[in-house]
Formats: C-alpha cells, structure tokens, sequence
C-alpha cells in the first residue's frame, strides 16, 4: 500500500485477458448503442477466470461478499442483485474503499469498477 504524507492508495490494475472484449455492435438493439445484456455476459466470463494479471498496492483479497464485513441492508442488495461472488477487482478494491482509503482502480469496462465504488456509498449510509 502506497502511503505518502496521510494519503493512501491502493491501486489495483486488472487486465484480464484480451479476449473478454465482446462487439457491442452486433448486440445492440437497433438504435441504441447501450446494450446491458453485453456488460452481464462479460461479467460472468470474468468470474469464471482468476485475474492473471494485476499489480495490487494493497495485498488483501476477500474473494466473497460476505467475508467484506459489509453493513446487511448491502448485503441484501447485493445477493438481490445475484452477485453471487466479487470480481478480481472487488475482491481487492471494496474493503480499502470502504475503510476510508483512497482507491484508484484501473480495469477494462465491465469488470466492476462502479458497483466498487458505489458499494462504499452504500456503506455509508
Ligand atoms: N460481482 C458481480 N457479480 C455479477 N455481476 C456483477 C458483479 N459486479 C458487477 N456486476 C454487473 O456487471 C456489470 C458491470 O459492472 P460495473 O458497471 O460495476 O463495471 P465497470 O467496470 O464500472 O464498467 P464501466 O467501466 O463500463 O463503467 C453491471 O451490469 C453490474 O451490475
């Protein structure tokens, strides 16, 4: 963990590999180029696989939800949500983030950056 002056980073950089990315195009309704079928589909291939690739400021990994330590009412949300286990990058970036750090996560689209970054939001509520 990167720590300089009272700030704290944990930078986590996950490139899965390149095969994951899949055309939008071709599953895109007509007229729209937004198609949230594509984002679930990739984000069931990246739970298949374990990162191979990434480089983590901070070493701790909670390769489930429940060991995050996270408030119920999120929990329920996220279980309602059939997120069943967290992504590379959740496994690594959600507790730091959640515990007040600053977190920089760099990762294709689709690999759950946002749902990271709101589940610190939540957390707070
Ligand atoms: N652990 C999970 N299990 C199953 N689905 C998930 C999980 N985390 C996120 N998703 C779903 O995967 C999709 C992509 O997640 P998210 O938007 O957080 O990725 P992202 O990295 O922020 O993407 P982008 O860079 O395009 O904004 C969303 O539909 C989200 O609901």
């Amino acid at each position: 963990m990167a720590q300089n002056a009272g700030y704290t980073a944990a930078i986590v950089n996950d490139n899965e590999d390149g095969g994951i990315l899949v055309a939008m195009e071709g599953n895109s309704a007509e007229g729209s180029q937004f198609d949230a079928n594509h984002y679930d589909t990739k984000m069931n291939e990246l739970l298949a696989i374990d990162g191979q690739e990434f480089f983590a400021a901070y070493d701790e990994v909670h390769d489930s939800f429940d060991a995050m330590g996270l408030q119920e009412n999120l929990m329920r949300d996220i279980y309602a949500y059939d997120f069943e286990r967290p992504s590379t990058i959740q496994q690594r970036g959600i507790v730091p983030f959640c515990n007040g750090l600053d977190v920089i996560q760099q990762a294709q689209s689709g690999t759950g950056k946002t749902t990271t970054f709101c589940s610190r939001i939540l957390q707070q509520l």
